[in-house]
């Protein structure tokens, strides 16, 4: 019974400590899946879709316990799925979200935050319902992080800890941006502050490349203006998919998961990748990245950033100390992974895994065992 139970999510040692399926309202159902709280209640968002899984939340929150751990963060992983579609309309879908808070209400280990479908509106009915929820507007003392470009700001430190280890020269470095999001505009603008050209950028519509470098603060007023990247006049346009190829110091894959694959890794001719989006790369794409030489930066380490402002909103802080706590953590993570790739032949995925069990075990030795 237990084996039919546990067999359509990963179960093991590590979690997951608790999956609590709700029926908050009748003809909604939402699923809370708490995977590890060794080192602290678990954070990890709202994902409100219809075609949500028992399985995908299960995944997700085993690699948001990865993440916070990775990241340093006093946080274990969490996550769930509500089984509706967003709503356009506001008032509906906060009556779903107050239900929501309050059938999770007891699960006091868990706090959630925004993902796909939800964002700070709902969490602040969340929050205002159980006290409990990250994410949350400025003026309830969130930290907008998608605006600020808190993930951004991440990756853009990892290039320093690269550079500050002499992997790469940021000062004209080519970088090459898929997907001009929350994660990739920000990116692209941190980047290029550092002296690295930004060559090419995409969207889900189309691409634009300039070898001298695009006009990065340019590219950003016309995508606040609700121009495609593909029509921006200060670059050519290309095929969406064919920059992924571009000779390049760095790519950020920013949009979804699974670009890279067994199938074209073999055609990156970035020197090194750093992983914006979770799970850009698949294993295999990874492996071969790096039989080839190629250093491929695990989202865990190097899109913290969000994560990590979320941590810091928890404890009350602002913007500043956000930026701060992600320059710092994401700094030293980096540094550590790459001492870790120097003393043993392991490839980063594993190196940066093992960062995240590391001090998942250490935490767990504080924790009573009797
Ligand atoms: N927002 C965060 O802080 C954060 C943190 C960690 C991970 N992520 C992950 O990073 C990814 C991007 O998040 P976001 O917040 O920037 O999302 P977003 O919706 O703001 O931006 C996504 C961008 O990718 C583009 N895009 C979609 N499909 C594409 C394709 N096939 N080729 C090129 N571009 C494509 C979209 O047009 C858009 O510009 C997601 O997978 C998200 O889960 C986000």
């Amino acid at each position: 019974m237990v084996r039919e139970i546990t067999a359509a999510w990963q179960a093991d040692e590590l979690g997951p400590a608790k999956v609590v399926f709700l029926r908050p309202m009748p003809r909604m159902a939402a699923v809370v899946v708490i995977d590890n709280v060794t080192l602290g209640p678990a954070i990890g968002g709202v994902r409100m879709t219809p075609t949500v899984s028992v399985a995908e939340v299960a995944r997700l929150a085993r690699a948001m316990t990865l993440k916070n751990a990775a990241a340093g963060l006093p946080h274990g992983g969490g996550k769930s799925g509500i089984y509706l579609a967003p709503s356009m309309d506001g008032a509906p879908r906060e009556r779903e979200m107050r239900a929501f808070a309050r059938a999770i209400e007891q699960l006091t280990d868990y706090i959630p935050g925004p993902d796909m479908g939800t964002d700070e509106s709902c969490m602040a009915a969340v929050h205002d319902e159980i006290g409990r929820a990250v994410g949350l507007p400025a003026v309830l003392g969130g930290i907008p992080l998608d605006e600020l470009g808190a993930t951004g700001h991440g990756l853009a430190c990892c290039a320093d800890a690269l550079a500050a280890d002499k992997v790469l020269e940021l000062d004209g470095a080519r970088v090459v941006v898929q997907g001009f999001g929350a994660v990739g505009a920000h990116a692209a603008r941190f980047l290029a502050e550092r002296g690295a050209r930004v060559i090419a950028v995409s969207d889900v519509l189309g691409a634009t490349y300039r070898a001298s470098g695009l006009d990065v603060p340019a590219l950003l007023d016309a995508k606040r203006a609700g121009e495609p990247v593909g029509s921006f006049r200060g670059g050519v346009r290309c095929e969406r998919d064919d920059i992924l190829w571009l000779e390049c110091e760095i790519l950020v894959p920013a949009a979804g998961p699974d670009v890279l694959t067994a199938h074209n890794a073999g055609r990156v001719r970035a020197r090194t990748v750093l992983q914006g989006a979770n799970i850009p790369a698949t294993a295999e794409a990874e492996r071969i990245l790096h039989q080839r030489g190629v250093l491929c930066v695990p989202d865990i380490i190097a899109n913290a950033g969000g994560v990590i402002c979320a941590a810091v909103e928890q404890r009350g802080g602002g913007r500043a100390q956000a930026f701060g706590t992600i320059e710092e953590k994401i700094r030293a993570n980096t540094a550590e992974l790459l001492d870790r790739l120097a003393a043993a032949d392991v490839a980063p995925r594993e190196a940066a895994t093992a960062m995240a069990l590391d001090r998942l075990r250490t935490a767990a030795a504080y924790r009573r065992h009797f």
